[in-house]
C-alpha cells in the first residue's frame, strides 16, 4: 500500500543523502586543492575524482527513479525526491563529462593566471588581476593607462577564452537536454522556482531604471567635468574604463571626486583603515563579531586554520572570493586575496554571509544545504554590509569620527552607496541576458561580442573605450562567465537585500518609517539579537522549503521586490531629479560612436 511505499522511500532517500553528503566531501575537497594550487596535476585529480563521482550518481540516479514520489504525503520527502530525480551535468557520458570539465578549468586558470605589461613600464609583464589591476583602476585617473589596462586585459582574459567558451556552451546545453531543458538557460531559471522568473527580472530593472538614469546622468556630467567632452560625451554612453572598476559594474571607486558635496569632510575609509593597521585577520574577526553579536554562529576553529585569506607568493590560485561547505558540519573556508582596503571590507561580509549561512543550515539533510535560491546565498552578507557601512557603524568601530548627518552628509552617504548598488544592477542584468541568448542560440559565436555591448550599452548605458571586433569576447573578461557562474542571483541579491536589510532594522528598532531619528540609511543592526534570531530563522530553512516561504519568515513579503531599494534610495533620486534639472543634463543615452558590431 502507499503508506508501506512511502516509509521505504523515507529509508532510501535518507540512505541516499547521506552517501551524497560523502560524494559532495570528496568533489569539494579535489576542487579546493586545485583551485588553491593551480597545477595540471591538480586539475587531472579534481576531473579524476568527478567523473569517479558521477558514475556513482548517475547508479543512484536510476534507483530513484523507481519510486513513485509524486503521490507521496509528505511536502518534505516530496521535494527531496524532486531535486535527486534532476542528475546535473553527470548525465552526460563521461567523455563528454570529461570535455566539459576541461572547457571550464581551462577558462578558470587562464583567468586566474593571466598577466598584462604595466602601461607606465612597457617592460614590466607580470601584472595579475588582483591585486595589481584592481589597484590600477582603483587610483588612476589617468584615461590613457586606464584604456591601456582595459584592453590588454580584455584580450589577456577574454579574447583567450573564445574557443573554450563556444565548446562549454555546446556541452553544457547537451547536459540540459539530458535533464529535459530546452537549454541552460531554462536550467539556471528552473532554480528559482518560479514559472515567470525572466519577466520579473524585467519588471523589476523598469522599477528600477529611472532612478539608474538619473544617477548615471549624474556621473556622467562629474566625469565630463573632469576628463572634458572629448572623452565623455554630454548625451552619450560613459566610456567603460573610466568607472574606477574594470567591468564598471560598481563605481565606488570615483567617489572621492564625483561625490554631491565635495566640501563636506571626505570620508576614505580605506584611509582609516590603513591608518590603523587592519589587517586581514582583522577584517574577518570584526565580521565574526558582527554575526556574533546577533546571536549567529561564530566561525568554526577549522575556518580559521583552513581558509586562504592572503594571495600565496609561491603559487598560482583562484583569487577570486569564495566561501566553501566541506559538507560534514565542521569544515567551513573562505578563498580570497585580501587587500586592505574598504572594497575587500565589504566583501569579506560578503563571503562570511555564505559562511553563516552554510552553519545556520548544516543540520538540514545535505540536499537541502543550499540557499532559498541562489540570490539569498549572495544577499546575506551583503545585508549585513548595509549596517556596517552606515555612519552610526562606522563611527563605532572608529573607521570615521566626525558628527552626525545632516542632510548633505546624508546624501553624500547615500551617493556613496548608491554608486555600489543602484548601478550594480544593469550591469548583473546585462551579463545573464547575455549568456540566456547564447545558450537559446540566438546569439552565435560570431555575434558574442556585438551583442554583449549592444546589451551593455542599451541597459547600463556604457560603451567600450574603444572600437571592438569578433576577435575580442569580452564577456570571458569576466570572473563568472570564464568560471560558469550563474549572474542572475546577484541581481536577485542586490534586490531582496534591502527588504531583508529593512526588515531587521524594524526587528532591531533601528527603522520606524516616518520617524526622521530612526532613518533606514542611518540603520546599524549590530548586537540586536532579535534581527539576529529572525534572520537566523530564515537561514536554518536552507533549500526546504519554496523561496517566498523563507522570504516570508523574515519580510513578511512572498515576493522580491524593488520597494525596498526605492525606498532606501529615495531622498537620493529626489536629489539627483533636482541637480540634473538645475545643470540641464539629458538624461538617458544616445547611441555609441564606438564600433563594436
Ligand atoms: C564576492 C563574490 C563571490 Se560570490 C562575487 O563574485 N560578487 C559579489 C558581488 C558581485 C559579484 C562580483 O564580484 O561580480
Ligand atoms: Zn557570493
Amino acid at each position: 500500500d502507499l503508506e508501506a511505499l512511502e516509509h521505504e522511500g523515507r529509508e532510501y532517500i535518507m540512505q541516499l543523502d547521506v552517501a551524497t553528503g560523502m560524494r559532495k566531501h570528496l568533489a569539494i575537497l579535489a576542487e579546493w586543492e586545485y583551485t588553491a594550487n593551480i597545477t595540471k596535476e591538480n586539475e587531472d585529480k579534481w576531473i579524476q575524482v568527478r567523473v569517479d563521482l558521477s558514475q556513482q550518481e548517475k547508479r543512484a540516479w536510476e534507483e530513484t527513479k523507481m519510486y513513485r514520489w509524486q503521490d507521496f504525503q509528505d511536502f518534505t520527502l516530496r521535494r527531496m525526491f524532486k531535486k535527486y530525480t534532476q542528475l546535473g551535468v553527470s548525465a552526460l557520458p563521461d567523455d563528454k563529462y570529461k570535455m566539459l570539465m576541461r572547457s571550464v578549468s581551462g577558462m578558470e586558470a587562464n583567468y586566474a593566471t593571466a598577466k598584462i605589461c604595466s602601461y607606465k613600464n612597457a617592460s614590466k609583464c607580470d601584472l595579475a588581476l588582483e591585486p595589481d589591476i584592481t589597484e590600477i583602476f582603483a587610483t588612476s585617473q589617468d584615461p590613457e593607462e586606464l584604456k591601456d589596462t582595459w584592453v590588454q586585459w580584455h584580450k589577456a582574459a577574454g579574447a583567450r577564452a573564445r574557443a573554450n567558451f563556444t565548446e562549454y556552451v555546446n556541452l553544457y546545453n547537451e547536459a540540459a537536454h539530458l535533464n529535459n531543458f530546452k537549454d541552460v538557460a531554462e536550467w539556471w531559471q528552473s532554480e528559482y522556482e518560479v514559472p515567470d522568473f525572466e519577466e520579473q527580472l524585467a519588471k523589476l530593472w523598469s522599477d528600477v531604471k529611472p532612478l539608474y538614469e538619473q544617477l548615471h546622468a549624474y556621473v556622467r556630467k562629474r566625469l565630463r567635468d573632469k576628463y572634458g567632452d572629448q572623452i565623455v560625451s554630454a548625451r552619450g554612453p560613459i566610456p567603460a574604463h573610466l568607472l574606477g572598476n574594470m567591468w564598471a559594474q560598481t563605481w565606488n571607486n570615483i567617489e572621492s571626486f564625483t561625490r554631491p558635496y565635495p566640501d563636506k569632510k571626505e570620508v576614505d575609509i580605506t584611509q582609516s583603515m590603513k591608518e590603523q593597521n587592519y589587517t586581514a585577520l582583522k577584517m574577518f574577526q570584526m565580521s565574526d563579531e558582527f554575526f556574533r553579536s546577533l546571536n549567529l554562529t561564530a566561525m568554526p576553529e577549522k575556518f580559521w586554520n583552513n581558509s586562504i585569506i592572503e594571495k600565496p607568493n609561491d603559487r598560482e590560485i583562484v583569487c577570486h572570493a569564495s566561501a566553501w561547505d566541506f559538507f560534514d558540519g565542521e569544515d567551513f573556508r573562505i578563498k580570497q586575496c585580501t587587500t586592505v582596503d574598504y572594497e575587500y571590507f565589504q566583501t569579506t561580509h560578503h563571503e562570511m554571509g555564505h559562511i553563516q549561512y552554510f552553519l545556520q543550515y548544516r543540520h538540514q539533510p545535505y540536499i537541502f544545504r543550499d540557499g532559498a535560491n541562489p540570490g539569498f546565498h549572495e544577499a546575506v552578507g551583503d545585508t549585513i554590509a548595509l549596517s556596517v557601512s552606515s555612519p552610526k557603524h562606522l563611527r563605532r568601530v572608529g573607521l570615521t569620527q566626525g558628527e552626525a548627518e545632516d542632510e548633505q552628509t546624508e546624501i553624500n552617504q547615500l551617493y556613496k552607496m548608491g554608486i555600489d548598488k543602484i548601478v550594480f544592477l544593469p550591469f548583473a542584468y546585462t551579463l545573464d541576458l547575455f549568456r540566456y541568448g547564447v545558450f537559446r542560440g540566438k546569439t552565435a559565436p560570431e555575434d558574442y561580442n556585438c551583442h554583449y555591448w549592444k546589451l551593455r550599452e542599451e541597459l547600463q548605458g556604457v560603451e567600450p573605450p574603444v572600437n571592438r571586433t569578433e576577435e575580442d569576447f569580452d564577456a570571458a573578461a569576466k570572473y563568472h562567465v570564464s568560471a560558469n557562474v550563474e549572474y542572475a542571483r546577484y541581481y536577485v541579491s542586490f534586490l531582496i537585500q534591502f527588504q531583508f536589510h529593512r526588515a531587521l532594522c524594524q526587528l532591531a528598532g533601528e527603522y520606524v518609517p516616518e520617524d526622521f531619528t530612526k532613518k533606514l540609511v542611518d540603520c546599524d543592526i549590530f548586537e540586536s539579537v532579535a534581527a539576529g534570531n529572525a534572520l537566523g530563522n530564515m537561514l536554518k530553512m536552507g533549500s526546504s522549503k519554496p523561496w517566498p516561504d523563507a522570504m516570508e519568515v523574515l519580510t513578511g513579503q512572498r515576493a522580491m521586490k524593488a520597494d525596498g531599494l526605492l525606498e532606501y534610495f529615495r531622498p537620493l533620486h529626489d536629489w539627483l531629479k533636482a541637480e540634473n534639472q538645475r545643470t540641464g543634463e539629458f538624461i538617458g543615452w544616445e547611441s555609441s560612436k564606438t564600433q563594436y558590431c
